[in-house]
């Protein structure tokens, strides 16, 4: 029997929304309300009535059917305002493009819940963006200065909280999709952590969602070295013309690679942030015994939006950076920033353009553009330059 005073209002209903923090709260008697701006899509999903969540592990495969949700109106917002208005956890499930309009929904919903006298709220940020709760914070607090009262619901009653999601999300296999459009595949036995410290009231209670501390600095570090490692190994698989990334974790020379440039950007991370031994440990063995060979998530979703990818704060050049401020020489994690320069898939306009670029004007103006890398980093921007010849070179060799 499901509660039905247990709520979560999903913004963004794509993998991640539906397929990890969807499934998960549904298993844990949360009614999952949904808002996405795909209103064709939504309204199919609304007349569907429920979607497969398929969870594939090294030994098994789990399939769940989520079917207590409700799909809001997204023709304007007024519908999304009063559900932030009366449901206490809201989850963030976008990338960076949405958030603006986001917390101009939330504020506003903010100065209603003065008006009706509700006690907290949680927005949780299950983002891989990095610095999204101080946006979240600035942006809320700039659309409601002239408003005291709501200003200060707002810094006493919300919590804007990281999360870490640490379970990939993709749209399921063929055959599936065929059956159900909406289903959702994702990694067997990842993890959910939200930051504990800025949380408000009671944490939920379900099953794989944990609270976290120092959420800030784990998020550089899962965005440092884990979503780095994952997206490297993208950028060079697509240099050897593989598919998924389990093809990828095959090849010896990715291998060798992608661990390099994790341990250099866990190293810089660690004398940033100054994990214990254990906490560091964990980490490294957890990234590292990843076993997904049953997965088929393909390349061309890890390393979509590439510009994103290789911008200055991102996941190649933010660790890069850290590396060379504690006196780390950031070699191969420079390798992955070329293979990112290499990268082309034909379906993708950002790596098109960005291979064109570099194609009409050279690989360093390319850098400078992309990677907004500046005078003083003339040491990265020298590696980049000698990786990319090499990567270039060796792809040629493949096709003699
Ligand atoms: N897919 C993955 O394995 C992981 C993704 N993430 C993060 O989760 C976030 C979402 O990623 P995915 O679910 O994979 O992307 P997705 O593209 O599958 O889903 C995003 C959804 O947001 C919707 N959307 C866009 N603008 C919106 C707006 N203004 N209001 C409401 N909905 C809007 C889109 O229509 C789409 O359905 C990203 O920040 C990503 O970095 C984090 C960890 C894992
Ligand atoms: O597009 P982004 O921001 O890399 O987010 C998706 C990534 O996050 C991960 O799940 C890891 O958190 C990867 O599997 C996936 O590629």
């Amino acid at each position: 029997m499901q509660n039905q005073d247990k709520a979560i209002l999903i913004i963004g209903a794509g993998n991640i929304g539906r397929g990890v923090i969807g499934s998960l709260f549904y298993q844990s008697g949360y009614k999952l309300v949904i808002y996405d701006i795909m209103a064709e899509r939504m309204k199919k999903l609304a007349e569907q009535g429920k979607y497969l969540v398929e969870r594939v592990g090294e030994e098994k495969t789990q399939r769940i059917i989520v079917d207590n949700f409700e799909v809001l109106d997204c023709s304007d917002t007024k519908e999304l305002i009063e559900r932030i208005t009366t449901i206490d956890l809201v989850a963030c499930c976008v990338y960076e493009g949405a958030f603006e309009s986001i917390c101009k929904n939330i504020s506003e919903a903010i100065k209603r819940r003065v008006t009706v006298g509700k006690s907290y709220l949680n927005v949780l940020l299950c983002v891989n963006a990095l610095g999204a709760p101080e946006y979240f914070n600035k942006q809320i607090e700039n659309n409601l200065v002239q408003n005291a009262e709501a200003l200060n619901y707002f810094h006493n009653n919300v919590g804007i909280c990281q999360v870490l999601v640490g379970t990939a999300g993709l749209p399921s296999p063929k055959e599936l999709l065929a059956a159900d459009p909406f289903a959702v595949t994702t990694r067997l036995g990842g993890y959910v952590g939200i930051d504990r410290e800025h949380f408000k009231g009671q944490f939920p209670e379900v099953e794989s969602v944990s609270r976290v501390e120092k959420a800030n600095a784990q998020i550089y570090r899962k965005v440092y070295t884990g979503n780095m490692k994952h997206t490297m190994t993208a950028f060079m698989g697509k240099a050897k013309e593989y598919e998924f990334i389990a093809d990828c974790n095959k090849d010896p020379y990715i291998q060798k690679c992608v661990t390099e440039a994790f341990y250099e950007a866990e190293e810089a991370i660690q004398r940033e942030f100054n994990f214990s031994s254990k906490e560091r440990q964990d980490w490294i063995n957890g990234i590292l015994n990843i076993k997904n060979t049953k997965l088929k998530d393909p390349i061309s979703r890890v390393a979509a939006n590439p510009m994103g990818k290789l911008s200055y704060h991102n996941r190649f050049v933010g660790p890069a950076l850290m590396c060379i401020k504690h006196h780390i020489v950031p070699f191969y994690l420079a390798r992955g920033i070329a293979y990112g320069f290499l990268y082309r898939d034909e379906e993708d306009q950002e790596s098109i353009d960005i291979t064109n670029y570099v194609q009409e004007k050279g690989i360093e103006n390319a850098i400078d553009k992309y990677c907004g890398l500046k005078e003083e980093d003339w040491l990265l921007k020298e590696l980049v330059k000698k990786h990319y010849e090499e990567a270039k070179y060796r792809k040629s060799l493949q096709g003699e």
